[in-house]
């Protein structure tokens, strides 16, 4: 089942309200602006722990992959909002390093730690936007053997995906511009924010 996505509220800008206070600020000069609050965030992903529950009734649970390090903050919560038992595996893959767009070369920094075969597979992503992450890690896995490869992904940017992969569960459909919080970095910084921000174009332009 393909879950319906949101697009995000309208923008703030960041530090301007309640529900994104708390950050380890010192951050606002470099956004400009709040996309998707904290409270926003945590609302889709117990309707999308819902929609993955309800289509999964198994004698043997899930196993979700987080892939590192960008979906870590999303799978602690989305694991967490569950109402089935699931299994939790990691893997580490890059491709952005040091910039905004990808460099179309995925390696493998951490891999699982299990086989997969005959497993239920859940892959839990934090962003798809050229797709090129995805599409290679879909390959990857369905070579070890699972039973079923599902894929549960927090953000995607539909006017940059430039491969066509099916997605179950997504989130929020949002602008082709460069987030960071939650999870996702710019050269490693703002993975800490509780939200996700635009970064202002002056930080990497
Ligand atoms: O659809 P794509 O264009 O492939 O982009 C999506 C991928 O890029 C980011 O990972 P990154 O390579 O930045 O590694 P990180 O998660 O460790 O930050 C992000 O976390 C996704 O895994
Ligand atoms: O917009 C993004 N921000 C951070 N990391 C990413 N990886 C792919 N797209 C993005
Ligand atoms: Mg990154």
């Amino acid at each position: 089942m393909t879950t319906a996505v949101s697009a995000p509220a309208e923008r703030r800008a960041p530090g301007s309200d309640a529900t994104d206070s708390g950050a380890p600020h010192g951050y606002a000069d470099e956004l400009s602006a709040v996309l998707i609050d904290g409270a926003t965030l945590q609302a889709k992903i117990a309707e999308l722990a819902a929609a993955v529950a309800a289509d999964h009734h198994l004698d043997t649970p899930p196993l979700l992959v987080c892939v590192l390090k960008g979906a870590v903050m999303f799978v602690t919560d989305f694991a967490r909002a569950l109402p089935i038992p699931a299994e939790l595996e990691f893997m580490a893959v890059t491709s952005y390093g040091s910039a905004t767009s990808s460099s179309g070369v995925v390696r493998i920094l951490k891999d699982l730690d299990r086989d997969i075969t005959g497993r239920r597979v859940i892959i839990v992503e934090d962003i798809i936007d050229s797709g090129l992450t995805l599409s290679w890690l879909l390959k990857n896995l369905a070579t070890r053997g699972p039973a079923a490869i599902d894929v549960v992904a927090l953000l995607r940017k539909p006017e940059a995906v430039k491969v066509d992969i099916e997605v179950d569960y997504v989130g929020f459909d949002i602008p082709n511009e460069f987030v960071v919080g939650y999870g996702l970095d710019y050269d490693e910084r703002y993975r800490d924010l509780p939200f996700v921000g635009l970064l202002g174009e002056h930080m990497y332009r």
